[in-house]
């Protein structure tokens, strides 16, 4: 057997314990599978007297993670902090830059400073590796960026963070409050260190615009992703959904339209024949539509210690067989900047919530609003009471342009009747 793949390891959290773990567990067979073994030679995190539950004292400690990038007996760094910028780049930057390959689970700093990246590792000749990064423990770039590779890809959506599908589908099946399910979701270890990420979209946006980048081959635009996140779905808005024959997910949807790049992270109403409704917990799916491939459809667990540390040792196994391909599936070099398209422009159904107050006259208001805006209604799904003196309309659109929804909307933003601004959220078909 060959000499062993030296790993040097920063960040002792959830996924970084969780790596040891596997690599503890599993080492033999994955030996015999990468042709070598693979041992953590260094391994750094903030505070080094923390119970994490596993014996590290076999581990040379560094209590600084950038030490790591200069050790001479380390063949790969993988970083398990997290965050866009600061330790985690700094780290990146130093490891590729002293000719180390790189391993992350750190969408956020893939997304923003992924193209500089995989230029230095290319430049370099070295492995950049991300599988954990999008949908935790589904091999998912390694399907696009591989499996593939030989397909045109003009659309790539899906459900991308665990944390927001958990608790919308708690809310929906056991009628759980939002703030407890988000709290679980924390102890359990699938949120962000910082959860407004997750519930505001922006996980699930970093998620996408690296996928985006894979799929279509041009110059990751993690800036141009229309972000909405899940703060403001209230149990009513799932019951309506309901009553409709939807569910609420939160969706990444990536596409080409005319050459132009479309990103949107956005709740849906997702039918409930459509497989995507079916996707539960911390479960995350990705759909892609190769044009020769046909739909593609990866699902499994998204977020969680195991299954994300599946994804990093993984990709530690191809660094040590020599096969770690390329960074996206297009040379970064040739990744060119696309223009963005114009959400605007795009037409289907939207569901729209309005609180307003219980007085008359108020449903004839918006809908005047939305008649002036040319959008028809199709359905006004229920009122029912929202607090004292407020109650809760639920309308669905006929397929309308969704400026003119934004309009129909502006034009009621200075209505004393709106107790809290308008909810949007679109209906998912087969032209997103
Ligand atoms: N938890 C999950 O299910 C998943 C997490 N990820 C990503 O994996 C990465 C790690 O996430 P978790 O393990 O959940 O986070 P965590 O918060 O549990 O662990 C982070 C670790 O980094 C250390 N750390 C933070 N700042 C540091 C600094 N400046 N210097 C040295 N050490 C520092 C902390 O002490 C801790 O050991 C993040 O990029 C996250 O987005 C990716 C997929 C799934
Ligand atoms: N916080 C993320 C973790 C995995 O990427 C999520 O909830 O999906
Ligand atoms: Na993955």
């Amino acid at each position: 057997m060959t000499a062993p793949l030296r790993i040097a390891l920063a960040g002792l959290g959830t996924v970084g314990t969780g790596v040891i773990r596997l690599i503890e567990a599993n080492g033999a067979m994955i030996a015999q599978r990468a042709g070598r073994p693979i041992i953590v030679s260094a391994i750094s995190a903030r505070d080094r007297s923390r119970d994490r539950g596993i014996d590290l004292a076999a581990y040379p400690w560094y209590d600084q993670p950038e030490q790591l990038a200069a050790l001479d007996d380390i063949d790969c760094v993988v970083e398990m902090i997290g965050g866009s910028d600061g330790t985690a780049l700094e780290l990146a930057r130093k490891s590729l830059a002293s000719g180390k390959s790189f391993v992350t689970a750190n969408k956020a700093m893939i997304a923003h400073h992924g193209m500089e990246l995989a230029k230095a590792a290319e430049t370099g000749n070295l492995s950049l590796r991300y599988e954990a990064a999008v949908a935790g423990g589904i091999p998912v770039i390694k399907g696009l960026r591989d499996g593939a590779s030989a397909n045109r890809i003009e659309r790539v959506y899906g459900i991308l963070n665990g944390t927001c599908n958990y608790v919308l589908t708690e809310m929906e099946k056991h009628g759980r409050a939002f703030d407890d399910v988000l709290k679980d979701a924390q102890e359990i270890g699938y949120a962000e260190a910082d959860p407004s990420f997750d519930i505001d979209g922006v996980d699930a946006a970093h998620k996408l615009a690296i996928l985006a980048a894979l799929s279509f081959g041009k110059a990751l635009d993690f800036e141009g992703v229309e972000i909405d996140g899940i703060r403001h779905i209230m149990a009513a808005d799932i019951g309506q959904a309901k009553a409709l024959g939807y569910r609420i997910r939160l969706l990444g949807m990536a596409r080409i339209d005319d050459g132009k790049l479309f990103q949107r992270v956005n709740p849906y109403l997702v039918p409930e024949n459509h497989p995507l409704a079916h996707i539960d917990g911390s479960t995350n799916a990705v759909v892609a539509e190769g044009n020769f491939s046909g739909r593609l459809m990866f699902q499994g667990a998204g977020a969680g210690e195991g299954p994300t540390a599946s994804a990093v040792v993984a990709d530690l196994i191809d660094i040590a067989r020599g096969d770690a391909g390329t960074v996206f599936a297009t040379p970064a070099s040739k990744m060119e900047p696309c223009e963005r398209a114009e959400s605007g422009n795009r037409i289907g159904k939207s569901y729209i919530r309005f609180i307003v107050a219980d007085k008359p006259g108020v449903l004839a208001e918006i809908t005047a609003a939305m008649r002036d805006a040319e959008v028809s209604i199709e359905s006004l799904i229920q009122t029912e009471k929202a607090a004292e003196g407020s109650v809760l309309i639920s309308m669905v659109t006929h397929d309308s342009r969704e400026r003119d929804v934004s309009l129909g909307l502006a034009a009621l933003s200075s209505s004393t009747s709106l107790k809290a601004a308008p909810v949007v959220m679109h209906l998912l078909s087969d032209q997103d």
